[in-house]
């Protein structure tokens, strides 16, 4: 039998809401969503130590998450006490997404602990499993978890696996935070859009996809406004999940790299590439 690796190190992409329609609300406030998920080539990095001493330490703080708040350390914990495993793990990252930013960052950071550690500490769980524990930590978990591109109903957790055009994106941060609760609950937000197969969704094509956050964003955030009426002048430019990151889809990386080297300094701007596997997969070989 092989030994046990000791360490292991796997990305945790973003992902892009392609789109984005808000058909209704629950009785927990919760909202109904109906959203194209594509994962993108832009990742942090984690990597996992075994510890025998069954403690859960992430070596790399992050500014503003207190160590026990943060998703990465509550997955590890989730995933332990489900099992009853004695082992534990060190946690370092390298984190380049932006917290709060649309791009799921939090949620795919928990998602690799799950898969990572599941694999680490050899617990044998399944994808389903894993998606089932990762969406008591956020409604983006499960997504990550099964690692490819899909169509997501309810509060984005039932999800049917989907094949998207995979172009390059300008994905742009305007440098300033949107707070997700405050969107959701904002009387003024669109939240009757009629609901349409995944089929009609996928027909729609760039053009027609929208983000039912973006009136309200834009209204609330006049420079996440700002940046998507500059870019939206090389191509339909949308928001992801709430913002504040935004994004448009070239045919080349370097009509994509041009139009990133023109934003606006005070903005970060980067080139990604869409897919429809993530590199978390990838990575193991799945
Ligand atoms: C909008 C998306 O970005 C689409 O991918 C995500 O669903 C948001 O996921 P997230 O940032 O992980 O958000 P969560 O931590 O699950 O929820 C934050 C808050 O947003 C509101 N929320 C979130 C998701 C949802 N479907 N309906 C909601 O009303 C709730 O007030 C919740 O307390
Ligand atoms: N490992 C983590 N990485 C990022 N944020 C974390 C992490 N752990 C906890 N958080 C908290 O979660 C919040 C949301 O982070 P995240 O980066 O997932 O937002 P997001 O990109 O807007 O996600 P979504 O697209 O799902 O709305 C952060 O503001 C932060 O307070």
């Amino acid at each position: 039998m092989p030994a046990t690796p000791r360490t292991l190190t796997l990305p945790a992409p973003a992902k892009l809401n392609r789109m984005l329609h808000i058909v209704g609300r629950r009785q927990d406030g919760y909202h109904e969503l109906q959203t194209l998920f594509q994962i993108i080539d832009l990742c942090d990095s984690l990597s996992f130590t075994l510890r025998q001493d069954g403690v859960i330490q992430l070596t790399t703080p992050m500014d503003g998450v207190a160590h026990d708040d943060n998703l990465m350390v509550r997955a590890a914990k989730l995933l332990q006490q489900h099992s009853g495993t004695p082992l534990g793990a060190s946690i370092t990252i390298d984190k380049h997404l932006p917290m709060g930013g649309g791009l799921g960052g939090g949620s795919s950071n928990a998602a690799t602990v799950l898969v990572g550690l599941n694999q680490l500490w050899q617990l044998g769980y399944s994808p389903t499993t894993l998606a089932a524990l990762g969406l008591t930590l956020g409604a983006d978990v499960p997504v990550f978890v099964r690692g490819h591109s899909a169509w997501a109903e309810g509060v984005g957790e039932q999800l049917t696996q989907a094949t998207l055009d995979t172009p390059w994106f300008v994905v742009i941060h305007p440098g300033v935070s949107v707070s997700t609760p405050a969107i959701f609950q904002d009387p003024e937000l669109t939240r009757d859009s009629l609901p349409i197969t995944m089929a009609r969704a996928l027909q729609g094509g760039v053009v027609e996809w929208r983000n039912d956050c973006e009136a309200i964003v834009r209204k609330r955030y006049p420079p996440i406004a700002e940046a998507l009426d500059w870019l939206a002048q090389y191509a339909p430019s949308r928001l992801t999940g709430t913002g504040a990151c935004l994004f448009a889809a070239f045919d080349s990386q370097k009509s994509a790299q041009i139009v990133a080297e023109r934003a606006n300094q005070r903005w970060q701007a980067w080139v990604a590439r869409g897919l429809n596997t993530s590199p978390l997969q990838d990575a193991l070989g799945c």
